[in-house]
């Protein structure tokens, strides 16, 4: 089979993107898993698959797969990526795009030479929802590792986030409490852990150990829910930089029920053709 593709990446979080509007391709878990592998195949966090709507009220649909090949619900970075793949490819000539995601409607817009405004939607804070069990919403919630115990908030921004803040980013056991935390029991679909460290009221450090990827360059949903837990614990004003080892985003959050605006850049690197 043979798949035209395009490279992108959002702040060195990397993606195959494909064109499902044009091509009729279908992949399974294992066919993702074989084109993720940095050695052997194209190489990428995640791969996302644009495909005509299947509601009128948005223009696109775009689905989101992991490098382990699970499907997941939103993708922050990919969403800034897929609004430039439209646009870049002339397959839309607007500059405010509105798109299905597998959790629902998000808006983008196309600002200046590179950067992309994405309203991802308002966060979501009942342990239920996220989901994470847990008795009742708490501001932090705490996790049994080894013989430790950590204390996290809980995000959901369409796809599950726990926050551990800590006092230097660069020195965090990300590659030791990531996976662990990755998939606590407390998370029945396990969960993005990002590692946060507040450096003052406008700007945050952040390293995002990824569900079903690893620790990424970035991640746009990973930084939505660090502002998102830091504005909450008035840490932080309205209005924040999130600095990941890749690069920064700007997110805003006016508070409880009020959508979370992620501006940043997106890049593409190059087309090309794999046969599977
Ligand atoms: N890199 C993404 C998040 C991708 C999905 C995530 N790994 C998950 O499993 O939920 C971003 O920029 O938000």
């Amino acid at each position: 089979m043979k798949v035209e593709f395009t490279k992108m990446h959002g702040l060195g979080n990397d993606f195959m993107v494909i064109n499902q509007v044009t091509q009729n391709i279908q992949l399974n878990s294992d066919q993702i898993r074989r084109l993720a592998d940095r050695h052997t195949g194209v190489g990428f966090d995640q791969l996302l698959m644009v495909s005509p709507p299947t509601s009128p009220d948005v223009d696109f649909k775009y689905r989101i797969f992991n490098a382990d090949g699970s499907e997941v619900e939103q993708c922050g970075n990919g969403a800034r990526c897929f609004a430039r793949f439209v646009k870049e490819k002339g397959l839309t000539h607007k500059e405010v795009i509105p798109v299905e995601t597998n959790t629902g409607k998000i808006e983008l817009k196309l600002v200046g030479h590179d950067l992309v405004t994405v309203n991802m939607g308002a966060p979501i804070l009942e342990p239920q929802d996220i989901p994470l069990q847990a008795e009742s919403r708490q501001a932090l919630y705490k996790f049994n590792v080894d013989s430790d115990i950590v204390e996290l908030a809980c995000v959901s921004m369409g796809n599950p986030h726990g926050v551990l803040q800590v006092s230097n980013v660069d020195t965090a056991a990300v590659e030791k409490l990531g996976p662990k935390l990755e998939a606590h029991p407390r998370f029945p679909n396990k969960a993005n852990i990002g590692f946060c460290e507040i450096v003052d009221r406008r700007n945050i450090r952040l390293r995002v150990y990824e569900r079903g990827v690893g620790e990424t360059q970035a991640c746009g949903t990973g930084a939505c829910a660090a502002a998102v837990a830091s504005i909450a614990a008035n840490l932080v004003d309205n209005q924040v930089n999130v600095s990941l080892p890749g690069g920064t985003l700007q997110i805003e959050w006016q508070g409880e029920n009020q959508p979370v605006l992620m501006t940043g850049p997106a890049t593409t690197v190059y087309d090309g053709i794999v046969y599977l």
